[in-house]
């Protein structure tokens, strides 16, 4: 369980991060969305360690995690720009890490390798960004880590790699319950992983879902009747919109699906549908004034 409760964090005085708190549970994969500036790298090193929040606490396994090498040990995190040792090929890297993670695993160090069909005496300053990022991916992997902070880790990869990449963190997850907080300014590049989401705008946590949850509690409605619109019925579901086009209304309701219908066909409408809403008409409704927001990580 990772545990940040109440953060602030400021760099030069600014402060950059307001009282963020969110957990994350063993064995999930939680997507930290937001656009350019938000605060996402900043969160990501407090949570790494890297940083020293001025107020609140960063806790993985309910043990503080600035300067504890046991916690360490069992975290990796990969930059948005991996870095290298710039003469050391990835066997030379591979090497520095396994003597600095005890969890270590020179199988899967050799498998992944071959995986990615990298050359592993090259130096690594001589490939390209995304050969560059698929080799820190090796390399974490290969520390077995039980907490992998990625922090915007599909840029400059390719949709094979990318959909490779994804496979391999969804095996970590499911076979030894491996703990991911990843970062993105795209919601649609991590929907298919994450099941948690968060906001951050401005270095706040505007919102925080399970993306499962979000999918099945939130409906558009069409609606029409034979005579008037039965007011009663949209005080009953107190959508989050409605508007009325013609005859037929429109509404975007919260709630479990048969509730809502068997709460409408009561009213014996003469068209009836129950549609389901894109991930980002969900969370433009979901999340009311502050909507706009997402409207830039979904581009
Ligand atoms: N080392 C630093 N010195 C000064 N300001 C910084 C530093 N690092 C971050 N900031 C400021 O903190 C804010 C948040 O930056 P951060 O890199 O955490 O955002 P981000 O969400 O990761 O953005 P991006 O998606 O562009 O990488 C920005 O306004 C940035 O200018």
């Amino acid at each position: 369980m990772i545990k940040m409760n109440d953060i602030k964090k400021s760099i030069d005085g600014v402060e950059i991060i307001h009282n963020v708190s969110f957990q994350i549970r063993k064995g999930s994969i939680y997507g930290l969305l937001g656009s350019n500036g938000a605060g996402k790298t900043t969160l990501l090193k407090t949570l790494s360690g890297i940083y020293l929040q001025e107020e609140g606490s960063v806790e993985i396994e309910g043990k503080p995690v600035f300067e504890n090498p046991t916690i360490k040990d069992k975290i990796f995190f990969i930059p948005d720009a991996p870095t290298f040792f710039s003469q050391f090929n990835l066997d030379q890297m591979a090497q520095f890490y396994k003597n600095t993670y005890p969890g270590w695993n020179d199988d899967r160090y050799l498998k992944l390798v071959q995986e990615f069909q990298i050359d592993s005496k090259k130096r690594l300053h001589k490939f390209s960004k995304g050969v560059q990022r698929q080799s820190a991916f090796i390399l974490a992997l290969s520390t077995m880590p039980e907490v992998l902070i990625l922090d915007e880790p599909m840029d400059g990869l390719d949709p094979v790699v990318r959909k490779k990449v994804k496979s391999l963190l969804i095996d970590d997850v499911a076979e030894r319950e491996m703990t991911i907080l990843i970062s993105s300014h795209n919601l649609r590049e991590v929907e298919d992983i994450c099941d948690h989401v968060g906001v951050l705008h401005g270095g706040k946590l505007l919102f925080e879902k399970e993306l499962d949850d979000l999918k099945t509690s939130i409906h558009k409605i069409q609606v029409a009747f034979k005579d008037h619109v039965p007011n009663e019925l949209f005080e009953a579901l107190d959508p989050l919109h409605r508007e009325n086009r013609g005859s037929v209304v429109l509404a975007i309701v919260k709630g479990n699906e048969a509730r809502i219908a068997e709460m409408v066909e009561r009213y014996n409408p003469v068209i009836f549908d129950l549609l389901p809403l894109t991930l980002e008409e969900i969370f433009i409704y979901e999340m009311g004034d502050v909507g706009y927001v997402i409207k830039n990580i979904m581009d």
